[in-house]
């Protein structure tokens, strides 16, 4: 026999708890782990007209708890109870014949595993009565709740101490530079996260009202701990961009890649070099013309779809039927996939995508999501755990059925073959057949490397010029003086005809090139590039390089406001330095797809502009920006369209 102090000690205020819950005219108690059974002795004297069952899972203790009852009638011989097992197993089976009014626990679960945790509750909805008097006691859970709730406390209260030793130790470097700089207030650990708090409509409009404040010169911003500096002049993002020593993404690259695992985008230095290397070539211009026959038969079918939007008085939304283009073309051309038949794929990637960047970008600007644990809370929350397994869907399809068909035919060059503009067959290079091909060769692109610059190039490829298409079309909707002169170029060089477009018409192209350059500089897809700076003794500082505010400074833009596509003339191209204009970065770690983009875009384009003339109520000045991970327009893009009349503004003035 033994005999334990705590149910000594706690039994007086758990009777009169119990008290206050039972029924003492009657029913019947089941007790989980009866330990020494003093407790249950000292209940059941209290509540002579309730039927005690005891239980235990130590078989040793059945003698000492039978001794401590036995002489009270309406308590049972104890029996053997694993509360962690299946329901239908308590009791020998006696269960589900035989329910219970009560259930009493004490002091079980913060001793035990957190099965029996999920047992017990699992069990008491068998074991209970189907009626309100059914009631599990647990006075250990609270016990329990206290003593987790003040480790948490006080493991946090030591974490957030050490973590912001460590901060101030790491950034002991940067006080000297710090104390010089000016820029937005910041407090120990959030820094300036409480300026940028809101929705990513407030949060674009809260930096660039720092660039209103600090203008062109350096400035500082903490984002949470970490210390970076904004750099904005052409001059000295030239040099930032084009140092061999802040070629490394900074830590924030870190949060997206739950998206883009460790392709070209986030991937670390010596792995983005050897990538880098072997898929460049892929992106030649001479091999950018192969991509023309999916460019105008893919166009072919965005300007038949978007026949139905004719004559109707509401305005719809570009973005409805330009990504689904976007991406459909970089399925095709890089993966050699056809999206037409899989629609329903490519929609759940697009928002999938969408919803996964703005996730990621509300992590960036609120410190307290930074950790992984909190991050994932954060997203159980939202309900959206599974958003970054989704996104994965189509691209481990599209790789799966790519690799079989590789396999299968056993052949070094996978081709797809596709009429060009003359009728004869050519052969197609196919991204993702080539790295599937360089691995023959020994480039050891993993399963996840080739995943990771698979996802990488679906939505670098698509969703940026996707925007800058939306947006481009807006802005001609809002000027048609402007879309005029686009139009008047298109019927210059590609007549009145339907013939499909060339290389050679998109050189021409001048001043429809203009304005995807012009949109490009007021809205840049990517308004932030972070790079990790770090010196020869390996002490780093983030620099913001923003595309955004150096495309808004007056020296190299005089009014940087207005849409005025005569900014990218040769002539004022000259004139100004040649990293004023940085959406697509610089140096060795800009877009490599940048060559790709345009010309995509221009027989985008063209091809709408030849048959559609587009028309919209919005104004400049309605445009609302809203900040994810790329830049977007809060409220859509709506637009009208008409048939276009094929003949240029000028004969049309005359007649
Ligand atoms: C309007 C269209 C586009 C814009 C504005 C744009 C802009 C950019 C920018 C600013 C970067 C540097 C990002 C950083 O350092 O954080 C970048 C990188 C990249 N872009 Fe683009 N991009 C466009 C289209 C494309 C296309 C069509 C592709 C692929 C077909 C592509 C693939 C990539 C890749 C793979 C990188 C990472 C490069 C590296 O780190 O080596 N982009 N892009």
């Amino acid at each position: 026999m033994f005999h334990e102090h705590a149910p000594e000690r706690n039994k007086e205020s758990i009777l009169s708890s119990l008290k206050n819950c039972m029924d003492p005219s009657g029913g019947s108690l089941l007790e989980i782990s009866s330990g020494s059974g003093q407790h249950i002795s000292y209940f059941a004297a209290h509540f002579p007209n309730i039927e005690f069952q005891p239980t235990e899972i130590n078989r040793r203790l059945f003698e000492t708890i039978n001794a401590c009852t036995h002489n009270l009638s309406n308590v049972l011989p104890a029996k053997y109870l694993d509360v962690s097992s299946d329901p239908s197993v308590w009791l020998g089976g006696q269960l589900m014949n035989t329910q219970y009014d009560y259930i009493l626990n004490i002091n079980t679960l913060h001793v035990s595993n957190f099965k029996c945790t999920e047992g017990l509750f699992r069990g008491s909805c068998c074991a209970l009565k189907p009626k309100e008097t059914g009631a599990i006691i647990m006075q250990s859970v609270g016990e329990f709740r206290l003593a987790v709730s003040e480790v948490l406390l006080y493991s946090a209260i030591i974490s957030v101490v050490v973590f912001w030793c460590s901060c101030k130790w790491n950034n002991r470097h940067i006080n000297k530079l710090d104390s010089k700089m000016k820029g937005p207030p910041a407090y120990p650990i959030i820094g300036s996260a409480l300026e940028l708090l809101g929705t990513p409509e407030q949060v674009i409009n809260v930096l660039l009202g720092f660039y209103n404040n600090y203008g062109s010169e350096p400035f500082k911003v903490w984002l949470g701990p970490f210390f970076g500096v904004y750099i904005i002049k052409p001059e000295d993002v030239q040099i930032v961009l084009n140092n061999s020593k802040a070629l490394q993404k900074d830590r924030f690259y870190e949060f997206i890649k739950n998206i883009f695992g460790e392709g070209l985008l986030t991937a670390p230095v010596d792995k983005w070099r050897k990538h880098r290397r072997l898929i460049t070539p892929l992106f030649n211009a001479n091999l950018l013309s192969q991509f023309f026959p999916v460019f105008n038969e893919k166009n072919k079918i965005l300007i038949r779809n978007l026949k139905k939007e004719l004559g109707k008085t509401q305005p719809f939304d570009l973005w409805d039927y330009i990504a689904p283009t976007t991406l459909n073309l970089i399925c095709q051309n890089a993966m050699g996939y056809n999206l037409d038949s899989h629609s329903q794929c490519g929609s759940e990637f697009e928002k999938a995508m969408i919803k996964a960047s703005e996730l990621d970008s509300i992590r960036i600007y609120k410190p307290w999501l930074f950790p992984n644990i909190f991050f994932s809370l954060f997203l159980r929350l939202q309900g959206q755990s599974n958003v970054f397994k989704t996104l994965k869907k189509l691209p481990l399809k599209m790789i799966n059925e790519k690799k079989e068909v590789f396999a299968q035919k056993k052949i070094v060059k996978e081709t797809i073959v596709m009429n060009n503009t003359d009728g004869e067959k050519k052969n197609l290079k196919v991204f993702l057949d080539t790295l599937f091909e360089l691995n023959e060769t020994g480039a050891n692109f993993s399963d996840n490397d080739i995943l990771d610059e698979v996802v990488t190039m679906m939505i670098g490829g698509s969703e940026t010029s996707a925007i800058t298409l939306c947006f481009s079309l807006l802005l001609l909707a809002i000027h048609p003086d402007i879309q005029n002169k686009v139009y008047d170029e298109i019927y210059d060089v590609l007549g009145d005809g339907d013939q499909t477009i060339t290389t050679e018409d998109t050189i021409k192209l001048v001043y429809l090139e203009q304005v995807l350059k012009e949109t490009l500089r007021l809205f840049p897809v990517l308004p932030l590039v972070i790079r990790k700076l770090q010196d020869d003794v390996k002490i780093s500082t983030t620099c913001y390089i923003a595309p955004l505010f150096t495309h808004r400074d007056c020296d190299s833009y005089p009014n940087p406001l207005n849409f005025n596509p005569e900014n990218f003339s040769q002539e004022n191209i000259s004139k100004r330095h040649k990293y004023s204009f940085i959406a697509f970065s610089g140096g060795p770690r800009g877009c490599i797809g940048s060559k790709y983009a345009m010309l995509s875009m221009k027989v985008m384009m063209s091809m709408f502009l030849r048959n559609y003339s587009v028309h919209t109520n919005c104004k400049f000045n309605d445009i609302k920006l809203k900040l994810d991970l790329l830049l977007r327009s809060a409220n859509g893009y709506p637009v009208f369209i008409q048939s276009r009349d094929r003949r240029p503004s000028y004969k049309l003035n005359k007649t």
